[in-house]
Order: structure tokens, then C-alpha cells, then sequence
């Protein structure tokens, strides 16, 4: 049977700068992907790593060019030189810190961003003095946000177990210590090819036991079978990515477009997938940000969020990611509203919370926007 397949809503694309005043929602950021390039530099001075750059400017622009490599394993190599400056308590707070300000600064007013604790013990931390070294960064960064008064940016981490490692049951047994402290769900990161989610499964079976949240990076490197994995045996709340279920969607001459039983079960069950674009264009999951799935699945209204993955390595924000599907795909403010309520309703946070966010933020915020479009 074929589906139905809606249009664009009325009305002119988003600018850039209403892209960047439209309040966002980011579920799939990693920490140790978003670092100021300053930062770095200052950092890996104090500890005497070699940088292959010790401008900061050129050095942001080494990291896009070498992620820019159309292979998700070398993406992931340029990762060696951040996660070898987050080894200290004072760092991971300072960057935790300077993370909430950047993206309160792009308009952000929830976000849940993760980074894997396993790999911040370098110098004798333990997973605990990690997991609190970011929380007192965050805390520190949404009480700055909100001293004007307003709402500011609420943030949770989510632990991420690497998928190439096996403490993956450790780091969910953290994540459920955690989980009234500011740390809202788990995930598993890293190279896709050869690592199946299920190869972690009693970390997902122990989570679930727990009703706990969960995520997993799937269906990015690696096609159906790993989004499968992760829905059906391993019981995914999300799919981060999840950009390969289009292999599961025919698109025949004539436009009309049929779901594969796998597609049909993640639209049927509203199976938030956490898109995106920008990363996957330098990973080489898609080929351009025109013909990437994202405007295929949200014409078949699927539960799409938009999100940046990692801000320094893609060069991008939420503001740029939101920029670039509007010139795209002609996204206007409508879209952009959908896209949000997507995200903030396939929050890891509790329900009351989530709607208090949408009808005090969000619904708000756009409609004042519209407003002053219409001015
Ligand atoms: O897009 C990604 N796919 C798989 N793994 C990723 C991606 N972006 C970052 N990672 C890895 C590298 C980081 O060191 C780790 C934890 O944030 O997660
Ligand atoms: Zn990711």
C-alpha cells in the first residue's frame, strides 16, 4: 500500500536569523565533538599534548577538513585530540560549561548531550568524578543562562558506552546511578561496522529492568539490519541517526512511495530519529544535505528531530543545521516548530516537564515569531 506524503507548510523559508532567534531542541550532541577550538589549544598547552595545529582557527579548520572524509572511522580519529585534553575534573567542567553557553547562545533551550565517561580516566579519574565533573559544568552554565530571569537552557547528559569496548554494563549502571542527578539516558557510540548493537545486550536488558532510557547509535555506517537490532532486540527508545531506514522505503516512477515492514514499524510506533544532517554528509551516509533521507522522512511524517552530532568537527549549530534544510527543502518557521515539538516530546525527561517546556518555551516563542514575520 502506498502512504500519503505531505508538503513543506505554507509560507517563505526561515532565514538565517530566525533560524538562530527559533527557540531548538538538541537530543544527539556529543561533548567531546563540540570543544571551542581556543579551548584546545589552551588545554592541551597546560598539558603538554601536541596539537596538529596550535592556532585555534586553524585548528577548527583542520578538524572539519579531516573529518570531511567520507569514512565514519577516520571521522572518529580526529576525536583523539579532544578527548586527550578532557582528562582533568577542572576540564571536563570548564567544557561542560562552555558547552551550555554555546548552545544557549544558538538559541538552544533543551538539550541532552553525551560523551562517553570510559574514555575520560586517562589520568586516575574515576567514571564517578567524570560523570560530576560535566554535571557542575552544566549546572554552572544553566544558572549563568537564566540570570536574567528567564527560562534558560535546561540540559541532561547521556552516558555513552563505546560500542568497540565491553563496559557498556558498567556505563548503564552509571547512568541509572546517576539518573536524578542530571543524567537522563544511555547510548552506544563508535565504529557501526562489525560492532551490532546486541553485542551489548545485557546492558540494554539490564536498562530496560530498570526502566531506564536508552539510545543507540544505528543505521549511520551500517544499514537495516543494525537499526533492527537496536528496536526489536534491544528496545531503543531512539534511533541516534537512524538515517538508513530509507533502504527500507521504495519510491517507484511514478512518486508513489511504499514502507518496507521495518519503516512501517519505527513511522507506526513513532520512533523519534535523531538526524543528522551535517555529520552525514562528512561521513558519507548521505551525499549532499538536498538529497539527504531527512526530506523523504519528514514528507512521510516520521517522528524526524534535527541535531548536530558534533559542532566542531562538522562545523555546525543548530542555527546552521536548521539554515541549510530550509534552503534545502524551503522549511519554514512551521516546520521548524515541528521539528522542535518532535524533539522536546522524544525527550528522556519526564512528561510533565517535556509539555511545560513545549507550552512555555516553545509554543510560545514560534508564535512570536510568526508575529513579528507577519509585522
Ligand atoms: O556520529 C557518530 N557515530 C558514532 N560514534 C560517534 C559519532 N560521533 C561521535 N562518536 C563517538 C566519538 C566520541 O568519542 C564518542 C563519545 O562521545 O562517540
Ligand atoms: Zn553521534
Amino acid at each position: 500500500m502506498s502512504v500519503v506524503l505531505t508538503e513543506p507548510s505554507a509560507g517563505p523559508p526561515v532565514t538565517p536569523e530566525q533560524a538562530r532567534l527559533a527557540p531548538k531542541v538538541l537530543l544527539h550532541d556529543h561533548l567531546d565533538g563540540g570543544l571551542r577550538p581556543q579551548t584546545i589549544v589552551e588545554l592541551a598547552a597546560e598539558i603538554g599534548h601536541e596539537l596538529p595545529e596550535t592556532d585555534a582557527e586553524a585548528l577548527g579548520a583542520w578538524f572539519a577538513r579531516m573529518a570531511d572524509s567520507g569514512s565514519l572511522v577516520s571521522y572518529l580519529e580526529t576525536f583523539d585530540h579532544t578527548v586527550a585534553v578532557m582528562q582533568t575534573g577542572p576540564a571536563l567542567t570548564r567544557i561542560a560549561r562552555e558547552c551550555v553557553e554555546d548552545l544557549a547562545a544558538d538559541g538552544v533551550v533543551y538539550a541532552e548531550v553525551r560523551y562517553a565517561p570510559e574514555q575520560h580516566v586517562e589520568n586516575g579519574l574515576t567514571l564517578d568524578e567524570v560523570v560530576a565533573a560535566v554535571q557542575e559544568g552544566f549546572e554552572q552554565g544553566m544558572e549563568a543562562s537564566r540570570s536574567d530571569g528567564g527560562p534558560g537552557i535546561v540540559l541532561r547528559q547521556l552516558l555513552t558506552a563505546m560500542r568497540h569496548q565491553a563496559r557498556s554494563r558498567e556505563i548503564a549502571e552509571l547512568s541509572v546511578a546517576w539518573r536524578d542527578r542530571g543524567v537522563a539516558g544511555f547510548d552506544i557510540a563508535g565504529a557501526e561496522a562489525g560492532y551490532p548493537p546486541t553485542r551489548h545486550l545485557d546492558a540494554f536488558e539490564y536498562l530496560q529492568r530498570e526502566n531506564s532510557h536508552f539510545t543507540i547509535h544505528a543505521g549511520e555506517a551500517f544499514g537495516l539490519p543494525s537499526i533492527w537490532e537496536a528496536i526489536q532486540w534491544c528496545g531503543a527508545d531512539r534511533l541516534g541517526h537512524g538515517v538508513r531506514i530509507i533502504d527500507d522505503i521504495t519510491v517507484a516512477d511514478d512518486g508513489s512511495v511504499e514502507l518496507g515492514r521495518l519503516a512501517a514499524y519505527v513511522r507506526d510506533n513513532r520512533i523519534p530519529l535523531e538526524m543528522c544532517p551535517a555529520s552525514n554528509v562528512q561521513t558519507g551516509a548521505a551525499t549532499s544535505i538536498a538529497e539527504h533521507p531527512i526530506g523523504l522522512l519528514t514528507r512521510l511524517r516520521f517522528r524526524v528531530t534535527v541535531n548536530t552530532d558534533n559542532r566542531l568537527m562538522s562545523s555546525t549549530s543548530m542555527t546552521s543545521e536548521f539554515t541549510h534544510l530550509a534552503e534545502a527543502f524551503g522549511y519554514g518557521l512551521r516546520d521548524l516548530e515541528w521539528f522542535t515539538v518532535n524533539a522536546m516530546k522524544s525527550a528522556f525527561l519526564p512528561f510533565d516537564e517535556r509539555l511545560a517546556i513545549i507550552a512555555d518555551v516553545i509554543k510560545p516563542r514560534y508564535a512570536a515569531l510568526a508575529g513579528s514575520d507577519e509585522a
